[in-house]
């Protein structure tokens, strides 16, 4: 069995999958290294005979993870690393290095699925939005405040709009005009981001007309999939090209 990891900035999503097939075992999202380890520990310690990971974390905090995880698994870990080309796709940075590595392994995931054009929408702590043109060239793309950056700015930021987690799940059974604080704020956000993967749309159609895919993926992807429902939702996108940059086998 592998162990496969994607830490963002806020969370750590892992899976295991058997080496075999491919089939998913068992998997989630934990908020801090050491959760990381009970979790996984808790599933299959005995038995992971590798371990692949993306970071868009510090050198330092991703160094210290595979320390931990080689501790706890004595497993080697597979860690991603910034490509100029790969499968196909050349990467559009004028420094490759450069580029976020979640959304260069979501871009060779969503070209290997899409075998054409395709906008892949990542909505996570940021908002990203990346273009790979038929012929596999990534054309770049956008970055913007994701959910909770959007509400944390306006909390941190202002005086009187202060709410708890659970008002502000309540607040997004709707997206009418907010009538409390906590609607408003929650519903507005939401509005944003829908706008955002609505705008990267229009930018896709008029590149390649309809002739492209779209792939919605990250934590808040349920949002705003109703806005763009030619959309594929594939929340395990970033997964996909982590196992095409670091095949173990
Ligand atoms: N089980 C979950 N635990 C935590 N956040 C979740 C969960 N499911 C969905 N989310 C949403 O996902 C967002 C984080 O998305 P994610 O893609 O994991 O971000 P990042 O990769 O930047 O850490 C959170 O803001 C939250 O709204
Ligand atoms: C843009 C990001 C911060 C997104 O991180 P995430 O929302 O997945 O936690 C990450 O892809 C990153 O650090 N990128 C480097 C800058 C760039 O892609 O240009
Ligand atoms: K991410």
């Amino acid at each position: 069995m592998i162990l496969e990891l994607d830490c963002g900035n806020s969370f750590i999503k892992w899976r295991v999958i058997h080496t075999t097939d491919a089939t998913i075992v068992g998997g989630g999202i934990v908020d801090s290294d050491q959760a990381l380890v009970e979790q996984v520990a808790a599933l299959a310690s005995a038995h992971l005979s590798g371990c692949r990971m993306v970071s868009v974390r510090s050198e330092d905090e991703t160094e210290a993870l595979c320390v931990l995880l080689a501790q706890a698994f004595s497993v080697e870990v597979q860690v991603a690393q910034p490509a100029q080309e790969m499968s196909g796709v050349r990467n559009g940075y004028e420094d490759y290095q450069r580029l976020g590595m979640d959304r260069w392994l979501a871009a060779l995931g969503a070209f290997h699925l899409a075998k054409g054009a395709c906008l892949v929408i990542d909505l996570g702590t940021a908002a990203k939005a990346d273009f790979v043109a038929a012929d596999g060239e990534h054309l770049g793309g956008y970055i913007c405040p994701g959910m909770p950056l959007m509400r944390s700015q306006l909390r941190t930021h202002t005086r009187r709009i202060r709410y708890d987690d659970a008002s502000a799940e309540r607040a997004l059974t709707s997206l009418a005009p907010g009538r409390s604080t906590v609607e408003a704020v929650e519903r507005g956000c939401v509005l944003m981001l829908q706008g955002f993967a609505r705008t990267q749309l229009e930018q896709a159609r008029s590149l390649w007309g309809d002739d492209f895919a779209v792939f919605l993926t990250g934590g808040d992807a349920p949002l705003v999939r109703d806005a763009v429902p030619q959309a594929r939702v594939v929340p395990d996108l970033v997964f996909v090209g982590l196992a095409m940059a670091c095949p173990l086998d």
